[in-house]
C-alpha cells in the first residue's frame, strides 16, 4: 500500500529531535506507519480515542509486530483486522489515570461569601464541587513505564478540561489555575504550575496539551501569566524569583521559534514545528488535504492547521487567506503562519513586562531593565504594525498581502488586557475601541461577545463564544479604566455570568463553549461534539462569582432559578384567570 511520502520523511526527520526529548512512544502517537494505517482506518468516532490508548508491548516491540502484520496482509489489511490489531496490542485510553479528588480542597472557599444571590451562591459551591470530577492523577506505571503511554509524565496532579479532554491543556490551565485559586486551592494551583515548569525543563517548551503527539506546536504562553496569577494571590515572592530562569527560557523560546518580520518589526506568528497531519484529529486532516496535489502542498496545509490549533483558536475563518485576500473560505485557506496575530503580540509583551517585574522583585536592575526593553519593543512593534487608527482597533496582520485584516476577532481586544499600549493614549484609545464595538454591534448578543461575526461551521467561529475571550475582553475593557469602558465590562460580565448560569440551570452541565445568539446556549460546531466539564468555564465564572456577586440578582433577568419559566406561566395563568372571574362578575352584576 503506498504510504505518502511525509509519512516515512516526517518520521526520519522528527526522530532525531524525538529523541533527545526522549519521547519513545512518539513513533507510535506521532507519525509514522502505524499511525497512518490506524488513523485513516477510522476505528472510532472521535480519532483522538486512538492516540490516547496505552501500548502493551514497548514501542520497538509493537513496530516489529506491526510490520510483521503488515507483511502477513500484504500491506493491505482490511480494517476489521486492523481493528484486531489494535485491540491485540493496545490496551483502552485514560487507563494511565485515575480520577484524584484535590487534597487541598475545602468546602466553603470564602468568595461564596461575596455572592449575595442564593441560587448563585449555590452555583459556586457546585463549581467548587466540579474540580474533584476533573482531578485527574498519572499512575506510578507512567512514571516508570513513559513509553507506553502517549501521555507526558508530570510529578503532580493536575485539572483537566473535561470531556475529551483528559490531560492538561495549556492555555485553559491560566483560567482553571485562577479558579484554583479563588477557591483557596493553592497546592493544586502550584504542583500545576510546576508540572509546566518542569516541561520546560525537561523538552524547551510546553507543548499544546499533556500528550507526546502535541510535541510541534505550544498554545497562547499563559505559563507567566500562571505565575504571577499565583504570586499575586500568595504574596510568595521566592515563588516568583525561582521561576525566572525558566520563564526566560520560555519566553526565548517563543520569540526565537515564531518570530516575523512586519513592516521592519519584529513580531510573533503561531507557527508549529513538526511534520504531517495533526495525529489525534489525523484522517480529518487528510481529508482537507486532499484539495491539494503535491506532498510539500499538503505538508504546508498540515503546518497550518497545527498552527491554528496552537493559537488555540482551532479554528476559525480568522486563519483564512483566500485568493483575493480576504477571510471568505474554509480549511483548506488556512494560512495561520502568514498572520501576525494580536493576542500572542500582547501576550509576549505581557511576558516579558511579568519577567521584568520579577527581576525587580529579586533585586537585579539590570536584568529588569533588558526585559523592560524588549517589552518596550514589543509594545511599539504592535503600535506600529498591529493598532489601526481607521478601524479604531488593533488588528491582525497578513503578511502576504501586506494588509491589517479588518474582521472582528475577540483577540483584537487583547492589548486591553494586558495594557500593551501607550497609558498617555488610555483616553483615545478606549474612545476608539468602544466605537469599534458599537460599529460592529457587539453589544447586540444575548449569549456574550461571539469569537468571529463570520458563521463558516468551525467552533471558533459565530456564532460560538468561549470563556478565555470573554474574560479577556471584559477584563480590558475594565483594565483601561475609563468609566464608559468600565460599565460596558461590568454590564457583559453579568451577561455572561447570567447566561452561563441559565445555560447550567437547564443542563445541570458548564460547557466548553457558547452560543452567542442564546442567552442560556451552548456552543456547536467544528470538527468534535461540545464538551462538558468544564475547565476554563469554570475557572472564569468562580472569579466573576467573586467580583460581581455582591451586585447580581437573578431576579426579573430570565436567568431565575429553574421554576422561574413556571413562575411566570403560573403568573400569566392567575391574571388570566383573575380577570375571566372579574369580567364575569361585572357581567352579572351590571349587565343582567
Ligand atoms: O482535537 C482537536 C483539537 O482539540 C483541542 O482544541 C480545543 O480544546 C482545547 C482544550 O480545551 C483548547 O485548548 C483549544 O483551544 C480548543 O480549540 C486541542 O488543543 C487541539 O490541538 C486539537 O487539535
Amino acid at each position: 500500500k503506498h504510504l505518502p511520502e511525509y509519512v516515512a520523511e516526517s518520521a526520519n526527520a522528527i526522530d532525531k529531535e524525538v529523541e533527545t526529548y526522549n519521547f519513545t512512544s512518539c513513533q507510535i502517537y506521532c507519525y509514522g506507519p502505524l499511525l497512518h494505517t490506524v488513523q485513516m482506518a477510522k476505528l472510532f468516532p472521535d480519532s483522538k480515542t486512538f492516540v490516547d490508548m496505552k501500548l502493551k508491548a514497548s514501542p520497538e516491540k509493537t513496530m516489529e509486530l506491526f510490520e510483521a502484520f503488515m507483511a502477513s496482509k500484504n500491506n493491505a489489511p482490511t480494517n476489521d483486522e486492523i481493528r484486531k490489531f489494535v485491540n491485540d496490542n493496545f490496551g483502552d485510553k485514560g487507563t494511565e489515570l485515575e480520577v484524584w479528588s484535590p487534597t487541598d480542597w475545602v468546602e466553603n472557599p470564602a468568595f461564596l461569601n461575596l455572592v449575595n444571590d442564593p441560587d448563585l451562591k449555590q452555583w459556586g459551591m457546585d463549581l467548587n464541587n466540579i474540580w474533584k470530577e476533573l482531578g485527574r492523577k498519572m499512575k506510578d506505571d507512567v512514571h516508570k513505564n513513559p513509553e507506553y503511554y502517549s501521555i507526558i509524565p508530570v510529578p503532580n496532579p493536575v485539572i483537566v478540561p473535561g470531556g475529551r479532554f483528559i490531560e492538561f491543556y495549556y492555555w485553559d490551565s491560566y483560567w482553571i489555575i485562577r479558579g484554583l485559586l479563588y477557591c483557596e486551592m493553592r497546592n493544586t494551583a502550584r504542583g500545576m504550575i510546576e508540572n509546566l515548569m518542569s516541561i520546560v525543563q525537561r523538552i524547551g517548551f510546553i507543548p499544546n496539551g499533556g500528550r507526546v503527539y502535541y510535541w510541534g506546536r505550544s498554545q497562547p504562553p499563559l505559563l507567566a501569566g500562571m505565575v504571577k496569577s499565583y504570586v499575586d494571590f500568595t504574596k510568595d515572592d521566592r515563588f516568583a524569583i525561582n521561576a525566572l530562569e525558566i520563564l526566560e527560557h520560555e519566553f526565548e523560546y517563543f520569540i526565537n521559534n515564531h518570530s516575523v518580520q512586519a513592516k521592519g518589526h519584529d513580531l510573533a506568528v503561531y507557527r508549529d514545528s513538526s511534520k504531517g497531519p495533526r495525529p489525534e484529529s489525523y484522517s480529518e486532516d487528510v481529508e482537507t488535504a486532499e484539495s491539494f496535489h503535491t506532498d510539500e502542498a499538503k505538508e504546508d496545509h498540515y503546518s497550518e492547521l497545527k498552527s491554528a490549533a496552537e493559537s488555540g483558536m482551532d479554528f476559525s475563518s480568522r486563519w483564512y487567506i483566500n485568493e483575493n485576500g480576504t477571510n471568505i473560505g474554509n480549511l483548506s485557506d488556512a494560512k495561520t503562519r502568514s498572520i501576525v496575530p494580536v493576542d500572542l503580540n500582547a501576550i509576549l509583551y505581557w511576558n516579558a513586562k511579568i519577567i521584568a517585574e520579577f527581576h525587580a522583585k529579586a533585586g537585579n536592575v539590570d536584568k529588569m531593565a533588558e526585559y523592560e526593553t524588549k517589552a518596550q519593543k514589543i509594545k511599539e512593534a504592535i503600535q506600529a504594525v498591529l493598532w489601526n487608527e481607521e478601524a479604531g482597533c488593533w488588528l491582525d496582520y497578513d503578511l502576504i498581502n501586506e494588509k491589517p485584516r479588518d474582521y472582528f476577532v475577540t483577540s483584537n481586544l487583547a492589548p486591553l488586557w494586558v495594557k500593551a499600549y501607550n497609558i498617555s493614549d488610555t483616553d483615545k484609545i478606549s474612545a476608539s475601541v468602544l466605537s469599534y464595538i458599537e460599529k460592529n454591534k457587539l453589544d447586540t448578543f444575548p449569549g456574550g461577545v461571539p469569537n468571529t461575526l463570520y458563521h463558516t461551521g468551525e467552533q471558533w467561529d459565530f456564532p460560538n463564544v468561549w470563556a478565555p475571550l470573554q474574560y479577556i475582553v471584559i477584563e480590558g475593557l475594565d483594565n483601561i479604566g475609563t468609566p464608559e469602558a468600565q460599565k460596558l465590562s461590568k454590564s457583559w460580565g453579568h451577561r455572561w455570568v447570567k447566561s452561563n448560569f441559565a445555560a447550567y440551570r437547564d443542563s445541570r452541565a458548564m460547557f466548553e463553549k457558547y452560543d452567542a445568539e442564546k442567552f442560556g446556549g451552548h456552543g456547536g460546531g467544528g470538527e468534535y461534539g461540545v464538551q462538558k466539564g468544564f475547565g476554563w468555564t469554570n475557572g472564569v465564572i468562580i472569579e466573576w462569582l467573586a467580583k460581581y456577586g455582591h451586585e447580581i440578582s437573578l431576579s426579573n433577568t430570565g436567568a431565575a432559578g429553574p421554576n422561574s419559566r413556571f413562575v411566570s406561566l403560573l403568573g400569566v395563568t392567575a391574571i388570566a384567570l383573575i380577570g375571566a372571574f372579574a369580567g364575569r362578575f361585572i357581567w352579572r352584576t351590571w349587565f343582567k
